[in-house]
């Protein structure tokens, strides 16, 4: 297997979290936070930083790591190996990027039928400021056929 790593941020404010409508590639027509994939010498906080602000235009103020999923596809041998952040503070206004649409939700309103299938496990974990590592196996991209997924002291 090959793995492949993955930047994941998730802006939330009280009682609300920002999310984007994803335009095109991978995950195109889901709601999720804003990511994508580390450059050469890049680490993963400063990807998932660069990330936000080409998909959303907003700059982090404050970050924290809070979990780390691996999601295998039956049949594909390149693991996702996907790092996921919170961000409570940052400067700018949600801006629309050819990637994506941003768009606040309510944390009672999160679209959960529009979102990849294992968000509605894994947000009241990073809602609550818990720190989990999880594991998916996806049947195409709508299946989740087994998964793990436990909160943790230590990432
Ligand atoms: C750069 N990306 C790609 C992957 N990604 C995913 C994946 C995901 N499930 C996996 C079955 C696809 N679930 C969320 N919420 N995000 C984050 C951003």
């Amino acid at each position: 297997f090959t793995t492949k790593l993955l930047t994941l941020a998730l802006v939330v404010q009280p009682g609300r979290v920002l999310l984007g409508m994803k335009k095109r590639g991978f995950g195109a027509g889901k709601w999720n936070g804003f990511g994508g994939k580390l450059q050469r010498g890049e680490t993963i906080e400063q990807a998932a930083k660069r990330e936000l602000l080409e998909e959303s235009g907003l700059v982090v103020d404050s970050m924290e790591k809070l979990g780390n999923i691996k999601f295998e596809f039956v049949g594909e041998t390149e693991i996702l190996d996907v790092h996921i952040f919170r961000v409570d503070s940052f400067e700018g206004q949600p801006t629309e990027s050819d990637e994506m649409r941003p768009q606040w939700f309510d944390l009672d309103k999160i679209p959960f039928g529009q979102m990849w299938a294992d968000d509605i496990l894994w947000f009241p974990m990073m809602l609550q400021r818990k720190k989990f590592l999880g594991y998916f196996k996806f049947q195409g991209h709508d299946l989740i056929v087994e998964h793990k997924l436990e909160e943790v002291k230590e990432l």
